[in-house]
């Protein structure tokens, strides 16, 4: 039986990092939910489509394909790079990410992605609307101040010159976005454990949900967990 691990939660609590360490020492899967919002929202807005213009956003979706292979994002057959993980590029996904024409588009590809694996998959709805069935839904949090900062520092050591206030501001206006909007908000599943990374390590996380993953998913941890 697969084993599906799904991991919410508000801009740079740190989701990505652990949701690709877990999956590694598991030996499965990873999707980042959010990597395909940022794609449909930058390339969108290059198309000069309004976030609200549903029949224009419908239109030019239906020429727009987007895939996964082996842990790589491609947009109508174009490997995807780091511009999408702009800060602009997380508003414009924000922006659009809200439209119900572009979460019926990016949801229905998910699905099918996790429907055949065990995966792990992060993002904003994977245990609400991607992978209710999900065995293990963790919602991850953190102080906004915190993970202002951590994206600061992951910015400045990629030689980005960025503002810590700036970066605050985007991460509390995307936090708003996205537990506000009408479709598939930011929320805690009902059955999501909740867990407050601000003064927990990478590893503390990683063995957090581990623990929680033994006791729900017969993987085989014997070879594959450290
Ligand atoms: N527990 C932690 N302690 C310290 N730093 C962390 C922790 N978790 C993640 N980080 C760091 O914080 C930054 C943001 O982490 P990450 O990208 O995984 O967050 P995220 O929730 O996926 O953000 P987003 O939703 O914007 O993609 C990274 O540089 C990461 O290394
Ligand atoms: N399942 C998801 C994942 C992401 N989003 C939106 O995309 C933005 C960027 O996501 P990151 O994880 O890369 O920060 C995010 O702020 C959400 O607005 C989403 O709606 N659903």
């Amino acid at each position: 039986m697969h084993c599906k691990i799904a991991i919410d939660g508000p801009a740079g609590s740190g989701k990505t990092t652990v949701a690709k360490e877990i999956a590694k020492r598991l030996g499965i899967d990873y999707l980042d939910t959010g990597a395909m919002y940022r794609i449909v929202g930058l390339y969108l807005h290059n198309c000069g489509v309004s976030p609200d213009s549903t029949e224009e956003i419908e239109k030019t979706l239906s020429t727009v394909s987007i895939e996964y292979k082996d842990g790589k994002y491609y947009l109508n057959g174009k490997q995807v790079g780091d511009e999408i993980r702009t800060a602009e590029a997380g508003i414009y996904a924000s922006r659009y990410g809200a439209n119900p024409v572009v979460r019926k588009f990016l949801t229905k590809i998910q699905k099918e992605i996790c429907a055949t694996r065990s995966i792990v998959a992060e993002g904003r709805d994977i245990g609400t609307v991607v992978m209710p069935d999900a065995q293990v839904k963790i919602f991850l949090i953190a102080s906004p101040e915190v993970r202002a900062k951590r994206r600061y520092e992951e910015l400045k050591s990629k030689g980005l010159e960025v503002s810590y206030d700036e970066l605050l501001k985007q991460i509390i206006e995307r936090d708003k976005l996205d537990s506000s909007r009408e479709i598939a908000p930011l929320v805690k599943a009902e059955d999501a454990i909740e867990i407050d990374s601000s003064n927990l390590s990478v590893e503390d996380v990683v063995q957090k949900i581990l623990e929680i993953i033994k006791e729900r998913c017969s993987l085989n941890f014997q070879k594959t967990v450290r």
